[in-house]
Formats: structure tokens, sequence, C-alpha cells
């Protein structure tokens, strides 16, 4: 209940700065990319001259038929991959640069790779230390986490360790890692595989919240239900590389419509757009595509201009209320890092953070720490009675010399202990 207030006094106090936070906003666009794997007679062509655009403020989905190309353009939009790439990325109009790009923006994965043994609060204050570095005071990371934690919805777990939280919270403190640094761009890739679809719609409205404060949120999806799919802003659809669509959400029966497909009464517009892209209503594909001319237009569902330019797009930012604010307002605070390309933590930081982190997971893997103190009390007893006072013995320098080398091989091999028994 304490700190429920204290938020809302520092939100009240940060609003009232609201009118000085600059909000850098990053519009995506994509022209003529073409992805090709392979050489010669083996090369296969993944992403077909496709165009887009992903707006800031806006939360996008792109969706397809498996296969269809989404993971790799996604890839190659986040800078992941850099090879077999033809065409051009822009970030508001200009050439993206990679090693700007990487800074603004956060790709999270599909799976989640999270130490289990650390608590939600303690990840989240590694992370800080490690993102914001040492020019931001402790209090301010503090400030930072806990406004995430809250926006997110995880005050209530901040004690809680990774391991036993559940797959949406995992999911959420997944994006909330990434949020600390304040990125403009954010990429996800299915996030909500493996999520029942209540913590799918939470995690996605969490992401609706997070476009809302100006940031260009891009997701990869998987069949989402009805509900799902009113959450987002804007659709990209691909369909064996090509883009089928690209409007938003609610305009993508009208265009289907327009190409005289009818999605039957109570079916979801997902699943029939999925199936349309799959060719399961026959050659329409290759019109879709022409129609929206493989997304150099985005369709909006208007009688007299049915297709607009990917580029006379709406930059406007809708109304934010004060949980968006919150992550508006004190994660622009912390955007040093990016426009002035620092590297967050000095080297000394970044061993210090990392040698705390390793050193609590390990002592709280309960069985392997038992296990090496065990095992090194038993080879310490074993090694004294084999080796008990040669050191001083000269006839015995070959025992002196294998003993080091025992000494060595083992201290090595337990070191690695850990690796072996906690890698799945
Ligand atoms: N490096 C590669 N070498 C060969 N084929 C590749 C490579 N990368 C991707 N592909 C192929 O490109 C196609 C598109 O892959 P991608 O992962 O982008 O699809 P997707 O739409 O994300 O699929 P899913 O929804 O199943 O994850 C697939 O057929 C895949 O096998």
């Amino acid at each position: 209940m304490d700190t429920d207030i204290k938020l809302r006094e520092r939100n009240r106090g940060t609003t009232a700065t609201r009118e000085n936070q600059e909000v850098s906003s990053f519009d995506l666009t994509f022209s003529d990319l073409s992805y090709t794997v392979g050489k010669g007679e083996t090369a296969k062509k993944i992403l077909r001259q496709i165009s887009g655009t992903f707006n800031s403020g806006k939360l996008t989905a792109i969706m397809g038929p498996s296969g269809a190309g989404k993971t790799s353009l996604m890839n190659i939009l986040a800078g992941l991959k850099k090879s077999g790439i033809e065409g051009r990325v822009n970030v508001n109009g200009a050439e993206r640069k990679f090693k700007t790009f990487r800074k603004q923006s956060a790709y999270i994965t599909q799976q989640d790779h999270l130490l289990s043994n650390l608590s939600v609060e303690e990840y989240m204050m590694s992370a800080a230390h490690l993102k914001l570095g040492n020019d931001v005071s402790e209090k301010e990371k503090k400030l930072t986490i806990e406004l995430i934690m809250n926006t997110l919805g995880l005050t209530n777990s901040q004690s809680t360790r990774v391991s036993c939280l559940s797959g949406g919270e995992c999911k959420r403190l997944a994006i909330g890692l990434e949020l600390i640094d304040n990125p403009a761009i954010l990429f996800l890739d299915e996030p909500t595989s493996g999520l029942d679809s209540s913590s799918s719609l939470q995690c996605v409205a969490v992401l609706r919240d997070i476009a809302k404060t100006g940031r260009t949120v891009v997701a990869t999806i998987h069949q989402p239900s009805t509900r799902l799919l009113d959450q987002f802003d804007q659709l990209y659809i691909v369909a064996g590389g090509s883009c089928m669509y690209q409007g938003p959400v609610n305009s993508l029966i009208p265009y289907l419509q327009s190409m005289n497909l009818q999605c039957p009464d109570h079916h979801n517009p997902a699943d029939f757009a999925i199936d349309v892209a799959s060719g399961e209503y026959g050659d329409v594909v290759f019109r879709l595509i022409s129609g929206i001319e493989n997304g150099r237009s985005i369709y909006q569902d208007n009688s007299s201009t049915s297709c607009v330019p990917s580029t006379s797009h709406d930059t406007e930012v809708d109304e934010v209320d004060e949980t968006d604010f919150m992550i508006n307002s004190h994660l622009r605070t912390n955007k040093r890092g990016k426009n002035e390309l620092s590297y967050g933590a000095p080297f000394h930081t970044q061993v210090a953070v990392l040698l705390r982190r390793t050193w609590r997971t390990i002592w709280r893997e309960q069985i392997l720490t038992t296990m090496r103190l065990t095992l090194h009390v038993c080879i310490a007893i074993l090694i004294g009675l084999l080796y008990w006072q040669i050191g001083d013995d000269a006839h015995a320098i070959y025992n002196n010399a294998g003993m080091l080398f025992f000494n060595h091989i083992f201290i090595l091999y337990a070191a690695m202990m850990p690796t072996f028994l906690t890698c799945k």
C-alpha cells in the first residue's frame, strides 16, 4: 500500500515535467526487401521485394502461415541478419545505421533465457546496473525498476524467483528487462507462445500500453483469437515471402471483401486470413499482394481511397493514461545511454555485477552447492592422506608434480560442473 502511494506521488511529480520530456519516435520503413539463403542451385528466396512501414505509437502484428518468412523479416529489421539481403531499411526516412539501431531497439526472443534462481527485483536491478551504468544513481535505478514492475504488473511478484513465476510473468519480466534502457523500437518474436488466453491478453495489453508511449512495437503472432487481434493497431500479413495485407486490424475484412473473399460468419478473421494466405481459397494471394503493392501501400477502409502510399502515415501518438505515462516519462529520462551511444556500465562494473549475479545463482543451487562442498572436503581429505608430508621430501618430486597436476585437473572440472549440471 505504501509503495502504491509512493509510486502515485512520484508519478504526479513526473507529470509536472511531462512537457519537458522529449519523445523520440522512430518510424521504420523497408522497401523492396529480398532475402535469399544459400547459393547457386540451392539458393532459396525467403522474402520477395517486400515493403512496409511500422509506425511509432502503434502496436503492429506480423502474421502469416508457418514458414511464410515472419521471423526472417523481423530478424532482418532488427539487424540480426545481414547477409543475403537486398533492399532498404530506413529509420525516420534515413538509412538505418546498424550501430545506432542496435541501441535504439530491443529484441525479445520467443524463448525466455532467464536465470531461474534470481528474484524479479534482483534481475531487474542487475539489468539496471548493466544497462544504465554508473551515471544513474542507485535511487534512480530503483525508481525506474519499481515503475516498470508496477506497469507490467510484477510488483506483487518482485521477491519471487524466476523458477516460480508463471509463463506470463516470465514474458513480462523479459519485456521489463528490455525496457530498462528505454528502447524506441521493440521487436518480439511470438510473445504469446506458450501462454493461455488470459495471459496472452495481458501480455499484449502491456505491449499496447508500451506502444502508446510513442514506441514502435512489432510482434510476430500465431493464430490470435479475435479479442487478442483487436488489441493490435496494425496488421502485416506475410504469405510466401510477400506482403498480402498491411493496414489497420479492423480493415482486414473489408480488404478481403474488396477482393471477393467473404469471411464466414462467426469465423476468426485471423484464421480466415491465414487460410487465405495458405492458399485454401484458391489462387487469390497474388491478387492480394498486387492490391497492397507488396507492402508499398497501407490499406484503409475508406470508400474514396482504399490504399494509401505507406509513407503517408499518421504518426500521432494516442492519448496516454497515467500508467502509460509512467513508462513514458521515467524511461525517457534514461535515454542518455541510447542517444549518446555509450555502452551503459563500464567494464569493471559489468564484471562486478555479473560476478555478484552468478554467485547468487550458484549459491542458491542448493543441491549443486552441497555437492561441491562435500566433494571438495572429501577430495581434500583424500589428497591430504595420500600425499601426507611429501612437500619436504626431495625424493618424492614426481609425487609432488603428480599432486599439482591432480589438483589442477580437479579444480578445472569442479569449476565446469555447474555448467554441465545446469545446462538443459
Ligand atoms: N538459414 C536458412 N537456411 C535455409 N532455410 C531457411 C533459413 N532461414 C529460414 N529458412 C526458411 O525460410 C522460411 C521462412 O522461415 P521463417 O522462420 O522466417 O518463417 P516463419 O514465418 O517465422 O515461420 P514460423 O511461423 O513457423 O516460425 C522457412 O521455410 C525456413 O525453413
